[in-house]
């Protein structure tokens, strides 16, 4: 278990919010979490590494195996690594983002992602409620740049996308508000990482947290 630490932030800060198994971390993280700080106009990034997605049928490695490694690799004076949602007992987004207004009033968050993420968001508990509370920030990724577009959620919320130009808005826009920048590829996961190394090898909890 982690050491309980909320980060600090003054009301009226932006705070990106870039949830993730990172399982492990990478260089692509760093990477979007650098563009992300410039491009949407944030003052923090927090990383929220993950108990377990819920979609994920199997948990990832353990909780401290991933802090230690993120907090390795994200050395940046305005990144903080967290694991919020440990502390806070939520692994549902929705949940973690209302738990978060009320801890931070005053806040504003927008929520970052990747575009494989855009393209299944529609699959996410609650995620029409995310759209209408938090702006959303979308980073472009290889290979899902068409499905991202094409997504439900994009479709749906298409009257409320910033331009690529107009993404320094984003962080003080009202939701619903959400912004898909394209950025230098990065063609980098976890997954490709993890069946090319011994990353995180031995047993590993379901998605529900549960030992296997
Ligand atoms: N190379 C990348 N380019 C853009 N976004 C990325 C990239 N890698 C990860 N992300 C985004 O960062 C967030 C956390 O990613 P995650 O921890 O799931 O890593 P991943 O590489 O996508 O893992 P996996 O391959 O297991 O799905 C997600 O929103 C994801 O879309
Ligand atoms: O809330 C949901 O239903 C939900 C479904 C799938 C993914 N998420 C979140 O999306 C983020 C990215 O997850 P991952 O596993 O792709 O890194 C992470 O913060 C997950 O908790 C959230």
């Amino acid at each position: 278990m982690e050491r309980s630490e909320f980060p600090i932030a003054r009301a009226g800060m932006s705070v990106g919010l870039l949830g993730g198994s990172f399982d492990p971390p990478h260089t692509g993280h760093v990477r979007v979490t650098g563009e992300a700080l410039k491009r949407f106009g944030l003052d923090r990034i927090w990383w929220l590494v993950s108990p377990g997605n819920p979609l994920k049928r199997h948990g990832p490695a353990p909780l401290a195996q991933r802090m230690v490694a993120a907090r390795a690799i994200m050395r940046h004076p305005r990144v903080t690594v967290t694991s919020l949602e440990e502390q806070l007992g939520t692994r549902i987004t929705a949940q973690t983002l209302a738990r978060l207004r009320v801890i931070y009033p005053g806040v504003g968050f927008v929520w970052l992602m990747g575009a494989d993420n855009l393209a299944q968001f529609h699959q996410w508990q609650d995620w029409r409620r995310i759209m209408d509370t938090v702006p959303v920030g979308v980073l472009a990724r290889p290979g899902d740049r068409i499905s991202a577009r094409m997504s439900p959620a994009a479709r749906i919320y298409r009257q409320y996308r910033l331009s690529g130009a107009a993404s320094q808005m984003l962080a003080r826009a009202t939701a619903p508000a959400w912004c898909f920048v394209n950025l230098p590829m990065i063609n980098l996961s976890s997954s490709a990482i993890r069946a090319h190394t011994g990353w995180g090898q031995g047993p590993r909890p379901r998605g529900d947290g549960v030992p296997i």
